[in-house]
């Protein structure tokens, strides 16, 4: 079942767009209501979203469809000034890893898909900011979304100054979904199953809860992880603020429940689409970095020749192009390198195709999510290994978020190096490929090196 949500009944969609000067990205996430939406990507606008104007779930194995035809209709009837391409009508959101994700904590409000129409947006592009206010329904008259676009642009220059970016709020107490044991045992019986030539390569995952000193400001965390990940995708999803279960339905606990958000910064594009050019990457294999450059680059060589990562990473980049040929007239991949981020290197074969004819972005996501880089070999062995071995659900984590816009062209990045937080509560995600040569020792230690993204920002 698919749902677009909107404030009436009708689609009719009003967009107004004017520049602003750049209010500072945090004191606009500060300031904004639930749910908020954050979406930054290297070489693209960011993008701030406060609210929904619509709001489309789906939940089951058509949600991809199910949100391509509710975004349809959500387009087909659009009055909109934009003023500038970046500010654009555009709905952002994302999937669960899996298609029956069950949705229990910390995944309360994240169905198996849903995507936000922002009611406000701050767009920052290379050529400064823009403002813009969304409608949808039969009362979205120009008029009125004019006159809120003037009540929105006074309220975003007098924001209060966000202050200075405060330090990571510091960890009191720490929870492990996966003990060393039963991890040991579960890497043994994937690397027994490869062996026995059931599979080729499962990614196994593990989950992190950790309490924190005082309650998590997203902003900030959000702020450092762009100064330390530029190269990587930002992302904030929220789902709207529901009601408290353990109050009853009219109780006024339920506005005191903490706002769950989802957010990170994953290295991985899972595929961007424009015109019929689409990008994606092949991204597996890890190492970490080193004390000086001579060390960081002996670490890459070793990586870039190291057999197990070699094998790890040739099956993702042989299945993301083999999963685009039927697209494309034309796939590009050069020799594989390594991308140094701030806390780890990893294998990276960049891909890029051309499409035959036109198709939706959603047509390609589904087709790719998950590549092996976050699910396994084959496909579906692989995610029932995945679903037997794994003591948590995995909800939205290693799957895709991003944006589509009315022409089905968008961009995507797979969830990674990233953590569902509600007040002063987060759980942190991180996964390793498992091959034939897989010691659970070094896996282990690869899942507390990918941890490092998030936990650098929570522990002082
Ligand atoms: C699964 C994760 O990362 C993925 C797995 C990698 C690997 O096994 O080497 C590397 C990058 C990602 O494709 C994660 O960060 O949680």
């Amino acid at each position: 079942m698919a749902s677009l949500r909107t404030d009436e009944a009708e689609t009719h969609l009003v967009s107004r767009s004017v520049p602003v000067s750049a209010p500072s990205f945090r004191a606009v996430l500060d300031a904004a209501e639930a749910p908020r939406t954050v979406w930054s990507a290297p070489d693209e606008a960011t993008v701030v979203g406060e609210g929904a104007a619509a709001t489309v779930t789906a939940d089951g194995p058509n949600r991809f469809d199910r949100v391509r035809e509710a975004a349809e209709e959500l387009f087909s009837s659009g009055d909109v000034h934009a003023g500038t391409e970046a500010a654009r009508p555009r709905l952002f959101g994302g999937f669960a890893f899996h298609a029956d994700s069950a949705h229990g904590p910390p995944w309360e409000g994240f169905p198996g898909a849903r995507f936000v129409f922002p009611r406000v947006q701050v767009t920052y592009t290379d050529d400064g900011a823009w403002l813009t206010v969304n409608a949808v329904g039969p009362d979205a008259d120009s008029e009125a979304v004019e006159e809120r676009l003037d009540r929105e642009r006074e309220r975003i220059a007098s924001l209060p100054d966000a202050g200075p970016v405060a330090d990571p709020p510091g960890v009191v107490d720490r929870r492990r979904t996966t003990a060393r044991d039963d991890w040991n045992a579960s890497v043994d019986a994937a690397v027994d199953r490869i062996r026995a030539g059931d599979l080729l390569k499962v990614v196994l995952a593990q989950a992190l809860e950790v309490d924190l000193e005082a309650p998590l400001s997203v902003p900030d965390v959000l702020e450092r992880l762009g100064d330390a990940y530029p190269e990587c995708y930002r992302f904030l999803v929220e789902p709207e603020p529901e009601p408290d279960p353990e109050s009853g339905p009219e109780s006024d606990a339920a506005a005191d429940r903490p706002q769950a958000s989802f957010f990170g910064a994953t290295p991985e594009r899972l595929v961007s689409l424009r015109g019929r050019t689409v990008e994606t990457d092949a991204l597996a294999g890890t190492t970490g970095r080193g004390e000086t450059p001579a060390e960081d680059e002996w670490l890459a060589q070793e990586l870039l020749n190291d057999e197990k990562n070699v094998h790890e990473h040739e099956l993702v980049a042989e299945t993301v192009r083999e999963q685009l040929a039927p697209f494309a007239s034309s796939v590009n991949a050069p020799e594989r390198r390594v991308k140094r981020l701030a806390t780890v290197q990893h294998l990276w074969t960049p891909v890029t195709a051309t499409l035959s004819e036109n198709e939706h972005v959603l047509s390609l996501v589904e087709a790719l999510h998950p590549t092996p880089a976050v699910g396994g070999l084959p496909p579906e062995t692989a995610l029932e290994t995945i679903r037997d071995t794994e003591p948590f659900d995995r909800g939205w984590y290693a799957a895709p978020v991003g944006w589509i816009d009315a022409a089905g062209y968008g961009t995507f990045a797979v969830a990674l190096r990233s953590a569902v937080a509600r007040g002063d509560v987060a759980t942190l995600f991180a996964g390793v490929g498992v091959v034939e040569d897989s010691d659970p020792d070094r896996e282990w230690d690869e899942v507390q090196l990918k941890y490092r993204a998030l936990l650098d920002e929570l522990e002082r």
